[in-house]
């Protein structure tokens, strides 16, 4: 089997098939064209397998009913205005964005992290999201992508949430992580007229922001989601929630290792199936896979 059901949800950017050579993208749909014909309707029939999206038009169905209509008009304007710059694929799909605001009002963010902004569609939807008094934490190599919607965020006003630092996430991560508070200087067993070399002295450091994100969206360089993963663990509180976006990554993760794709698919394809295989043996998180957008995983911090 080449696809699978699964892979007729990967048109949030631009179709799926756009990212594999012509004759692959044929041989894949006449490969789930037979396959609807043979076996899927039967998979469909068994207990447990629902894959509800088959098709272009359940999904243009569900923008059109519950996503369009519901999205707030900034966001809207910030869609229209990426839709025109010339790396518009990178933009998080308007389904996504409402995914995204509903999330973070389910779970009560306030202080939440960003890696990987672009215009800032995700960043706009979390702004408006979170309380007047919520903070995003939003970092990226680009800062001239982020001031293309810097003025509608501003218009919609809640620029004053969001805390833009240019340059890789990674360091800003490592900082957050080593940051402390303060030095306690800990004495135990102290007794007058012991020697100084017999007492137990001890320094504690108290971490400044360790458990302190209640929420942080991964939408950046996919060769360093392990290693943003290491350092989100100690950064989001027990309770919070990671997402990380293209877990499923334009359907590459199950096509063939042979298969002709784009360069940068499959550069980037073996670290989405590691980090895929790293979350589901991670037992610090609770995990759900979703087919929204380009596959996102949510991971809640359980330890
Ligand atoms: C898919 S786009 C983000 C899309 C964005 N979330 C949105 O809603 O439009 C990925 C972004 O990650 C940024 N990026 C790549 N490597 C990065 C790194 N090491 N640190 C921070 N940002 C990075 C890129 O500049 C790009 O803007």
């Amino acid at each position: 089997m080449v696809g699978g059901p699964h892979l007729f949800l990967f048109h949030r950017r631009g179709n799926w098939d756009r990212h594999l050579l012509p004759p692959v993208a044929a041989k894949v749909r006449s490969a789930m064209a037979s396959e609807n014909k043979d076996g899927e309707q039967h998979r469909h029939q068994e207990v447990g397998h629902k894959s509800l999206l088959q098709s272009d038009a359940l999904y243009q169905y569900i923008l059109e009913t519950s996503v369009y209509p519901r999205e707030p008009e900034p966001m809207k304007e910030l869609r229209d205005i990426t839709a025109k710059h010339p790396w518009n694929l990178m933009t998080t799909s308007a389904d996504e964005g409402q995914f995204l605001g509903m999330l973070l009002k389910l779970i009560n963010a306030k202080n939440t992290m960003e890696i990987g902004v672009y215009t800032g569609y995700s960043l706009l939807a979390t702004a408006l999201a979170l309380p007047d008094d919520g903070k995003i934490l939003a970092m990226d190599i680009n800062r001239e992508n982020f001031e293309i919607g810097l003025p509608v965020i501003q218009k919609a006003g809640v620029a004053h949430k969001i805390d833009f630092r240019e340059g890789p996430a990674l360091p800003v991560l490592d900082q957050l992580v080593e940051d402390v508070n303060s030095i306690r200087l800990q004495i135990s067993d102290f007794q007058i007229n012991r020697r100084l070399d017999e007492l137990k002295i001890e320094f504690c450091a108290q971490a400044k922001n360790h458990g302190s994100f209640d929420f942080v969206f991964v939408d950046a360089d996919k060769d360093n989601y392990i290693n943003y993963h290491k350092r989100l663990l100690e950064l989001v509180k027990v309770g919070g929630v990671i997402a990380y976006d293209n877990t499923l990554w334009n359907g590459s993760v199950v096509a063939p290792p042979d298969a002709p794709m784009r360069k940068y698919i499959r550069y980037y394809r073996d670290f989405v199936i590691e980090l895929n295989k790293a979350l589901a043996a991670d037992e610090r998180i609770e995990i759900c896979q979703l087919p929204v957008g380009d596959g996102v995983t949510i991971c809640r911090r359980v330890k």
